[in-house]
């Protein structure tokens, strides 16, 4: 059961000059996701991602494409209660206390006076925020905000649960807080959806992720899957005592060689040359002090994949000046 669909989604926002095209934000993005996953929305800025979440919460309408949430078209009222939402820049009302301001979005939510109370002492728990329950908001550090925004956007106990951008401005401590919220959602059987630029953060907690360069998904599945982390990219060998200016060989082995002292560090683009290096040095009467294999990383694919989508943008612009 698939918990998000988008099929071809576009979204064109008027340029607001006479003359000059729509900007096309989103270019028939076509994602799902599965009930109980943390699925991870990653791209750049500017990427489209917020565009994305606010046409499935029904702020913003598709300029064509269709998008279901739980089975049901975006903007079905019933299916609202359902999903929780966390945006980007969140508003506080800074004067509330963290009991007060979460009671209240408990009785906006519909829940009863008893049941508030109770979803109220259960998420400042969960959120770690029950000895500051009675604070005013305005003395909330942000990633205390972070958490507490959190927990309101699951008061009425959702089923989807989907973060703008969640970790966004928080120390390390903060992000790891905002993680294990978003583990402890899913261990409770929930979905999760959410946006973010950080590729450590999405390492660490998604089942799968997709990736969003200029409009369009380029990538998505497993992060093992895409990332091949058995492939190789790279190998550094760290040496002493040998000479490499001037040095034939290493130079076309080497995709960078860096000498400090005695010491010797020299980048490899491929396992395949490390033994002829290793030869030259002991050749040399050098001494080898580490070989280190780089596999690829999710940040590598974030890289590729963005050079990729400027090149499309610049070739497009070239061809339009063109023609
Ligand atoms: N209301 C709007 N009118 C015109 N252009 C817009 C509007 N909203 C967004 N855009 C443009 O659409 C593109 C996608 O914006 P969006 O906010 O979806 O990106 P994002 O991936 O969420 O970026 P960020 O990580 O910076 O929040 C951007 O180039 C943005 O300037």
């Amino acid at each position: 059961m698939d918990d998000i669909v988008t099929e071809d989604l576009s979204k064109s926002y008027p340029s607001g000059w006479p003359g000059r095209p729509p900007f096309v934000a989103l270019d028939g993005l076509s994602l799902t996701v599965r009930r109980g996953e943390i699925f991870g929305f990653l791209g750049p800025n500017g990427a489209g991602k917020t565009t994305t979440l606010k046409i499935l919460l029904g702020l913003v309408r598709a300029t064509s494409g269709r998008a279901l949430l739980l089975g049901q078209p975006v903007g079905d009222v019933a299916t609202r209660r359902r999903i929780g939402f966390l945006p980007e820049s969140p508003y506080f009302y800074d004067y509330l206390t963290a009991e007060e301001f979460l009671g209240f979005y408990g009785q906006l939510a519909g829940l009863n006076r008893e049941v508030t109370t109770q979803r109220v002492n259960d998420l400042l728990q969960l959120v770690g925020l029950d000895e500051a329950r009675t604070r005013q908001l305005r003395k909330f550090s942000k990633g205390m905000l972070q958490r507490i925004g959190l927990a309101q956007a699951i008061i009425h106990d959702p089923e989807l649960v989907i973060l703008d951008e969640p970790m966004t401005g928080l120390d390390p401590v903060g992000r790891k807080q905002v993680r294990d919220l978003i583990l402890s959602l899913r261990d409770q059987g929930k979905t999760v959806f959410f946006s973010t630029h950080i590729l450590h953060d999405v390492e660490m907690i998604c089942d799968r992720v997709g990736l969003v360069m200029k409009g369009r998904l380029v990538a998505s599945g497993r992060v093992d899957q895409l990332v091949r982390q058995d492939h190789i990219q790279s190998v550094e060998i760290v040496c002493q005592h040998i000479k490499t200016e001037g040095n034939a060989l290493i130079h076309s082995l080497a995709t960078r060689v860096l000498q400090q002292g005695p010491q010797c560090l020299i980048v490899l683009p491929s396992p395949d040359a490390v033994d002829a290096l290793v030869g030259e040095i002991r050749r040399q009467g050098g001494r080898l002090l580490s070989v280190t294999p780089h596999k690829a990383s999710l940040e590598d694919l974030f890289f590729h994949e963005a050079s990729q989508a400027a090149s499309r943008v610049s070739a497009q612009v070239t061809g339009g000046r063109a023609s």
